[in-house]
């Protein structure tokens, strides 16, 4: 059995590490850690994991680098900063790194820098970093020592893009406009459990915000997806605006494309269906229906709708998946099975929730 090991058991993307691991046949849980519930069963915190787990949470503290190497693989749950603090030690004692937080994901240190406004901590490291989405990378994957983990928006944008980005390199000319509107929303557990007064029940229920209107830090990761999808031969510009949305799961993004008359000679519902026909975690709407949240709801499926219109020469691409799932926890142990050459569905066969 794989020994993994859970750093930030406490908030929403740590707990659901545990639930998908829990059904995982091929790794056992060795460490879990919260400075805040230290000692405590996982169980008296989160009732819904009585019966399933009975691991108690550990503050590691001083002997947090010894515990960590012990175990093959080492998950981040936590703000961003924390994991490139103990990444490199983990990496030269043969531990994999698996961040949920953005630490490794921008390629650019610069641009990390920028937007995080944190040092690096490990710049070496993060030049061998991958960039944790399978249906993208899977080769580098199977041999990463380093996953960032992609954010939840970047997910859905760049998975919801892939397609037709990559029908344009294949007919050699531009079939979408330079500009892509992505519109997206997202349910109030993307923020995460801490408490803060723009989350509280009565701020975000039977309310509708937009935030990170002028620039949000997931925009250079979406930035950075697009061009490396794009080969560098078409310079894209980007609009991104999230949305809070008074659901506690779920994401729901909208790609609104203009056509180029290459673009409108194009089925792009064949193209769609034929890059996805392999991937177990996407599944294509049937032309004219319309995804909704709640049919991936903790699951980590993602579903498209592909809306061409060539009268208006558009196209509209809508993605859902559960933020917590294909948006984070999933992901991550998506890139775990790649990573030890298991079935890359195992733990994550959970069929999504209704209602
Ligand atoms: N929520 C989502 O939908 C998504 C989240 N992410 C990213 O995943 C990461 C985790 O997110 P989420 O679970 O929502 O966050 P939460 O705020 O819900 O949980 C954060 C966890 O990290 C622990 N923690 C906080 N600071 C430290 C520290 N300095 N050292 C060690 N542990 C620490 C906390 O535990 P304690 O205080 O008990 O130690 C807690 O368990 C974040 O980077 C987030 O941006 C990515 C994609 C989607
Ligand atoms: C609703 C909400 O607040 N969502 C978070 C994004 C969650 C995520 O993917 O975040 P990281 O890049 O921080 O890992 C936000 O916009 O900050």
């Amino acid at each position: 059995m794989l020994q993994a090991a859970i750093i930030g058991g406490t908030g929403y993307t740590g707990v659901e590490l545990i639930r998908l691991l829990s059904s995982h046949p091929k790794v056992t849980i060795k460490w879990l850690t919260s400075r805040t519930e230290a000692g405590k069963p996982v169980a008296s915190i989160f009732p819904s994991l009585r019966g399933i787990s009975d691991l108690t949470y550990s503050d590691l503290g001083e002997g947090t680098l010894e515990a960590l190497t012990s175990c093959d693989v080492v998950f981040f749950a936590t703000p961003h900063g924390v994991a490139m603090q103990q990444a490199e030690a983990l990496v030269a004692a043969g531990v994999k790194v698996i961040d949920l937080a953005a630490d490794f994901r921008l390629q650019s240190l610069q641009s990390f820098e920028q937007w995080y406004k944190h040092k690096h901590a490990c710049p070496e490291l993060l030049k061998q970093a991958v960039y944790g989405l399978p249906e993208i990378s899977r080769e580098a994957i199977k041999t990463a020592k380093v996953i960032g983990n992609p954010g939840c928006y970047p997910t859905t944008a760049i998975l919801g893009l892939k397609p037709i980005i990559e029908a344009q390199n294949d007919k050699g000319e531009a079939v979408i406009e330079p500009r892509i509107i992505i519109d997206a929303k997202s349910g109030v557990s993307g923020a995460g459990r801490q408490a803060k007064l723009n989350l509280n029940y009565a701020e975000t229920t039977d309310n509708f915000n937009a935030y990170g209107v002028t620039g949000h830090r997931h925009l250079p990761e979406i930035e950075q997806g697009v061009h490396e999808l794009l080969q560098s031969k078409y310079t894209h510009n980007i609009r991104f605006v999230p949305h809070l949305v008074p659901m506690i799961r779920g994401m729901f993004t909208t790609i609104h494309l203009s056509l180029t008359d290459a673009g409108c000679d194009l089925d792009l519902q064949q193209i769609y269906e034929q890059a996805y026909q392999n991937e177990k975690f996407i599944d294509i709407l049937p032309a004219g229906e319309f995804p909704d949240t709640r049919s991936v709801r903790a699951s980590n499926r993602l579903r498209i709708a592909v809306h061409q219109d060539n009268d208006t020469k558009s196209a509209t691409i809508l993605v859902v998946q559960d933020n917590l799932v294909k948006g984070a926890a999933g992901q991550a142990v998506q890139c775990m099975n790649v990573m030890f050459g298991f079935d890359e569905s195992l733990g994550l066969n959970h069929v999504p929730v209704v209602p």
